[in-house]
């Protein structure tokens, strides 16, 4: 017997109504991995996400966490498991009248009884994990897009989260503050075993964080390949998968080869 996975879709079936998605999807999730949803525009990246975080109601399978099915659990339960949860979506944007300090004590506010002394010493703390020390009382349109995101990851990390997803997280970001979004990415990994969800189809990144994956398919509407990022794409004979992760591979060469 293997570790119980810390994420585990079984047999899941999402749709929009009528429209089926994506079927038969099995993914296991250990603790501590770095986990990246793969796929091309329209497989269902973001809805999968969506399943996983309880906002979308699988119409088959079911979502367990430590092996405790999320899915079918009653509310109570769910809202405490939800906790464990810092969610970066893509449209997660700030909000636009509250200092970057306002924006990440917002969870701490909602979901703690923690005094607001404390609650600002957190949020210092996250803001300066992120790098943004100094940048407490600054508006959202003050910063740049890549410190947005960084303050929107500090915000997603200000519950201690056992496990972040995030939807494209470095999508707008120059290949500079994409990285170190990466970097902080495999601190959280390295330091305190967070478990990290990450759609996304930066190659760099990919190949930069990614323990593991799986390919998401829009015309077979399911999962094509997993793996390893790097042994997948030395592997997999999936025409497919081979196209989307050696797509732009000299660019990408070079790109690196610059940083
Ligand atoms: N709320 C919705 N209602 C109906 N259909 C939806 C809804 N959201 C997404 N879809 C459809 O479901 C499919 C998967 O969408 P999804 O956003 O999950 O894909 P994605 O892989 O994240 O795409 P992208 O990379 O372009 O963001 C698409 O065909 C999309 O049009």
């Amino acid at each position: 017997m293997g570790e119980q996975p810390k994420i585990e879709a079984k047999d899941m079936e999402l749709r929009y109504g009528a429209y089926v998605v994506m079927r038969d999807v099995n993914v296991q999730i250990k603790r501590g991995e770095i986990f990246i949803i793969m796929g091309g525009s329209g497989s269902g990246k973001s809805t999968l996400l969506k399943a996983m975080t309880g906002l979308l109601e699988p119409a088959r399978g079911a979502v367990y966490f430590d092996g405790v099915n999320f899915t079918a659990a009653p509310p109570e339960q769910r809202n405490e498991m939800v906790r464990q949860f810092g969610v970066l979506f893509q449209s997660g944007a700030l909000w636009s009248s509250m200092t970057l300090e306002e924006n990440v004590a917002l969870p701490l506010e909602q979901f703690t009884r923690l005094a607001p002394a404390q609650i600002k010493e957190i949020v210092r703390l996250k803001l300066a994990l992120v790098g943004l020390k100094g940048f407490e009382e600054y508006y959202p349109s003050q910063i740049s897009g890549g410190m947005a995101k960084r303050a929107g990851l500090a915000r997603a990390m200000a519950l201690d989260a056992d496990i972040l997803f995030l939807d494209e997280p470095s999508a707008g970001l120059d290949p500079i503050s994409s990285r170190r979004l990466d970097e902080l990415i495999l601190q959280l990994r390295d330091s305190l075993q967070t478990t990290v969800v990450v759609v996304t189809h930066e190659l760099a990144s990919i190949f930069a964080i990614g323990d593991n994956s799986i390919y998401l398919s829009a015309q077979a509407k399911t999962v094509t390949a997993r793996g390893n990022p790097r042994r997948l794409l030395e592997e997999t004979t999936d025409p497919e998968v081979k196209e989307f992760l050696s797509r732009g591979a000299e660019n990408l060469g070079k790109k690196e080869a610059v940083l």
